[in-house]
C-alpha cells in the first residue's frame, strides 16, 4: 500500500486489557513493574482472562487445569517428527502444530463460552509443550512430558533442556513470561482479534497470530537481536558494525517501538536479568556489547530497546536454542491474545475498514493475442 501510515495512533476500539500510557503498561490496571516482581505467570494468565487476580483456590484450580492439559498424545509426538526438522523454523513448526490441535478436539467447532474457555485452556496448557517438543525433536531428543511438582515456568524450561532449572533460571523465565503476556492492539494481537471477529474459532485466532508475531519488525526481533550479537563477535567491533548499518540504512533489530517513544518499561527488567545471567554464564561481553549497541542508536537516532532487545541475552543465558526465542514469546503472549478473542466475542463486530482506491481506472478487458 502507499500512503502507509501503519495505523499509526488510530485507537480501534475500547478494551478493559492492558493500557500504555507514556511509558507506563498496565495489565486489567495492574502496573507490569508489580507484576513483573511479584506474580506468577499463572496468576497473571487468569488476571488477563478473568479480569482479576485469582485467589489460593482459584490459583491451585487454574494451574491443575494447565497441568492436567499440558500433555501430549503420542500420535501427536511422533507426527511432529514428520515436519519438524532443523530446516523449518520452529515458529513455522509452532503455527502448524497449534493449528493441528484443532483436529484432536471434538468441541473444536462450538462456539458457547464454555467451549471457548476449554480450547483456551487447552492451547495455553499445551504451548510450551509443543515449544519444546519442537525443540527437543530438532535434535533428535526424546521429548519430556511436564512435571506434576513444578510451576508452568520451571516445566517449560525442564521440558525444553531435560535438566531440573536452577531457581535462578525459573526466575528469569518467569519474569520473562509475565512481561511478554499482553500488550494492547500489537500487530499480533490485532490478527487474531480481526479473525475470530468472523466468528471463527480460538485456534485460527491463535495459529494467526503467531504467524505474525514470528516477523522480525515484532516478536522476531529477538532471534535477530541474537544474530546481531553474534555478528558483530566482540566489544571492539561495536563501533565499527553500527556504523555500517548507519550507512547502509538498515535497522537494529531490538530498538525503536510504535508506540514507546521514551522508552519500553519492560526492557529494563530484561537489561537486569541479561546483566546478571551473562555475568552468572561467563559472558558478560554479550551484555557489555548490547549496552554499547543500545547507547550508540540512541545517540545517533534517538531511539531506545524495546522488550526483544535484552531478551535474546537472556534466554542466550538460559541455554535456549537461538531460533527457540520467538516461540517462547509465543508461550506468553498467547494469555494476552486469548483475553482479547474473549473480548472481541463478548461485544463482536467484524473487523472490516476501507482502503482509498489509487489505482487505474476506466480499464477495458483486451483478449490476450491483443495484449
Ligand atoms: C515486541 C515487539 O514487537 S517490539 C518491536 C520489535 N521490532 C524490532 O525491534 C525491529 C526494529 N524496530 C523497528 O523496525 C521499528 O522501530 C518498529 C517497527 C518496531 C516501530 O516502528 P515505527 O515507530 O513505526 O517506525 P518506522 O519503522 O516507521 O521507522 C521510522 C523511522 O525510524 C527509523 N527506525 C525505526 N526503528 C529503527 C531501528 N530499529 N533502527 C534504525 N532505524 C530505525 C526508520 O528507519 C525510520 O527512519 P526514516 O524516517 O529516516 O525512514
Ligand atoms: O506493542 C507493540 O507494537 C509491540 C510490542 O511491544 C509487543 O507486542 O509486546
Amino acid at each position: 500500500m502507499t500512503g502507509n501510515s501503519g495505523l499509526e495512533g488510530v485507537v480501534i476500539g475500547e478494551s478493559r486489557i492492558s493500557s500504555i500510557i507514556g511509558t507506563q503498561l498496565t495489565y486489567c490496571g495492574y502496573e507490569i513493574d508489580d507484576l513483573a516482581e511479584n506474580a506468577e505467570f499463572e496468576e497473571v494468565v487468569f488476571l488477563l482472562w478473568h479480569d482479576h487476580l485469582p485467589n489460593k483456590e482459584e490459583l491451585k484450580a487454574f494451574k491443575q487445569e494447565l497441568y492436567d492439559h499440558a500433555f501430549l498424545t503420542d500420535d501427536a509426538k511422533n507426527f511432529y517428527k514428520t515436519f519438524v526438522d532443523k530446516s523449518v523454523h520452529p515458529m513455522s513448526a509452532l503455527r502448524t502444530a497449534v493449528s493441528l490441535l484443532a483436529h484432536t478436539d471434538d468441541t473444536a467447532e462450538e462456539q458457547s463460552e464454555e467451549a471457548t474457555l476449554r480450547k483456551a485452556i487447552r492451547i495455553q496448557a499445551k504451548i510450551p509443550s509443543i515449544v519444546a517438543a519442537i525443540a527437543r525433536t530438532r535434535q533428535g531428543k526424546e521429548v519430556i512430558d511436564p512435571n506434576p511438582e513444578f510451576g508452568y515456568a520451571k516445566n517449560f524450561l525442564y521440558m525444553m533442556n531435560g535438566e531440573e532449572p536452577t531457581d535462578v533460571q525459573v526466575e528469569a523465565m518467569n519474569t520473562a513470561l509475565v512481561l511478554h503476556a499482553d500488550h494492547e492492539i500489537n500487530a499480533s494481537t490485532f490478527a487474531a482479534r480481526v479473525i475470530v471477529a468472523t466468528l471463527s474459532d480460538v485456534y485460527s485466532g491463535v495459529t494467526g497470530a503467531i504467524g505474525a508475531l514470528k516477523g522480525p519488525l515484532h516478536g522476531g526481533a529477538n532471534e535477530k537481536v541474537m544474530a546481531m550479537l553474534e555478528e558483530i563477535g566482540s566489544l571492539e567491533n561495536v563501533d565499527s558494525y553500527m556504523q555500517k548499518k548507519f550507512d547502509n540504512k538498515e535497522k537494529i533489530m531490538g530498538i525503536g517501538h510504535r508506540v514507546y517513544k521514551e522508552g519500553d518499561p519492560r526492557a529494563k527488567y530484561l537489561e537486569d536479568m541479561a546483566r546478571r545471567l551473562t555475568e552468572e554464564n561467563g559472558q558478560p561481553e554479550l551484555y557489555e556489547m548490547s549496552v554499547k549497541i543500545a547507547q550508540i542508536v540512541e545517540e545517533e537516532k534517538g531511539l531506545l530497546p524495546n522488550v526483544d532487545f535484552f531478551s535474546a541475552s537472556v534466554y542466550h543465558s538460559l541455554g535456549i536454542e537461538h531460533e527457540l526465542f520467538t516461540p517462547i514469546f509465543a508461550v506468553s503472549r498467547t494469555s494476552g491474545w486469548i483475553a482479547h478473542i474473549f473480548e472481541q466475542f463478548e461485544n463482536n463486530r467484524l473487523i472490516r475498514p476501507r482502503a482509498e482506491y489509487n489505482g487505474h481506472t476506466n480499464m477495458k478487458y483486451e483478449p490476450i493475442e491483443n495484449r
